[in-house]
């Protein structure tokens, strides 16, 4: 059995429907979705806010690489294109753990070395699974504990978007 956290993104074009594409990718192995979150940027801050929300799926036939797949043939679809490292993009579907795998491999560090400084990851992570842990890391709940307030604050539910 294989299950994973995916983390999805999209700050450019019609963002909802960039996120809708991801969920379509993985819909069949769809577990857990959260709400879709107005992020403010990180990484770069003169760009678009984002949408971000994240997902759990289970597939007994993927493994971490499979999944690492999926995720980019969504991003594909979205027509993106890369740019600027943490710049604008229509969509990102990072994987944040894959069961405990951990990897060093730079194709597909995980889990996700990014995961615990996001508030616009662990907040819809947490939403959907609230004693979630981040391997080698502890609690999610924890880990947003840590994070500024701004940080926090800049994650905002939006119950007018639905990606399901
Ligand atoms: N856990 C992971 N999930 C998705 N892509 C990963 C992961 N680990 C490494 N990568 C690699 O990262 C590259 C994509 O980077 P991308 O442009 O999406 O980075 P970014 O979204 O700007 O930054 P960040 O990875 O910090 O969110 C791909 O080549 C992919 O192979
Ligand atoms: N709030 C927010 N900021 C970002 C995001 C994102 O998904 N959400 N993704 C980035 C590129 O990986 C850069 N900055």
């Amino acid at each position: 059995m294989s299950r994973a956290v995916l983390s999805l993104g999209s700050n450019l074009g019609d963002r909802l429907a960039c996120l809708r594409i991801a969920i379509e990718a993985v819909r069949p192995a769809l577990v857990a979705v959260s709400s879709v979150y107005e992020t403010k940027p990180w990484g770069v801050e003169d760009q678009p806010d984002f949408l971000n929300a994240v997902c759990v799926v289970e597939d007994p036939a993927r493994d971490h690489w499979a999944w690492l797949r999926v995720a980019q043939s969504a991003e594909q679809s979205a027509d993106r294109v890369r740019e600027l490292r943490w710049g604008p993009r229509t969509l990102d579907v990072d994987i944040v753990t894959v069961d405990g795998v951990s990897s060093a491999d730079p194709e597909l560090l995980l889990p996700h070395p990014g995961t615990p400084d996001r508030a616009s990851v662990l907040i819809p992570w947490l939403e959907i699974d609230p004693d979630a842990e981040l391997p080698g890391h502890g609690r999610i709940s924890d880990l947003l504990a840590r994070l500024s307030p701004a940080d926090r604050e800049g994650v905002v539910r939006r119950p007018d978007l639905t990606l399901i």
